[in-house]
């Protein structure tokens, strides 16, 4: 059994969707970065990478490829996914957190969930998600940006 941890954050700016865990969610604002910047999708990466010890997001989708402009995170996810299969493991169970101040996610968490079950081929009791806010305290609290953290368990095939 082997433990892995993922952190991501991305700036919320005009002119840009918002979307989080493959969900596409109504606001004013979205969140910059080269692809998508789904920030828990990327934190759910990093920490199936971090399990398998093979590096992290950057290194297998560098934002210096014009490839990964505006990508579909779940793209990268399932990537990720195959490669920790490949290294011999699979998904025990998955944590993740949403740290931002609104807008509200809680209405879109279910369809979050149905996606990263559907991804990471596991079912979706071995999969939580959770949204809180910093009380309007620091870089999220100000609605500066978007954090997300996630931590995983994987199993030996
Ligand atoms: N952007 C957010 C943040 C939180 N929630 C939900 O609200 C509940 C309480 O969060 P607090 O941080 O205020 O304690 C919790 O159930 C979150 O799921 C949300 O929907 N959207
Ligand atoms: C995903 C990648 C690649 O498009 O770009 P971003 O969307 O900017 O996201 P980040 O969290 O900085 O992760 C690594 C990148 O290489």
């Amino acid at each position: 059994m082997r433990i892995g941890q993922g952190f991501d954050v991305h700036a919320l700016v005009p002119g840009r969707p918002l979307i989080l865990g493959g969900v596409t969610i109504p606001f004013e604002r979205g969140l910059e970065g080269h692809s998508d910047a789904d920030v828990l999708l990327h934190a759910i990466c990093d920490a199936l990478l971090g399990a398998a010890a093979l590096g992290d997001i950057g290194h297998h989708f560098p934002d210096s490829d014009p490839g990964w402009k505006n990508a579909d995170s779940r793209v990268l996810l399932r990537d990720v996914y195959r490669r920790v299969r490949e290294g011999g493991y699979r998904l025990g169970n998955l944590d993740a957190t949403l740290i931002l101040q609104a807008p509200r996610v809680a209405p879109y968490l279910a369809q979050m969930l149905d996606h990263l079950a559907a991804d990471l081929e596991t079912p979706r009791p071995q999969i939580n998600l959770k949204a809180t806010t910093t009380e309007k305290l620091g870089f999220t609290g100000r609605g500066e940006g978007v954090a997300a953290q996630a931590v995983c368990l994987l199993m030996p095939l």
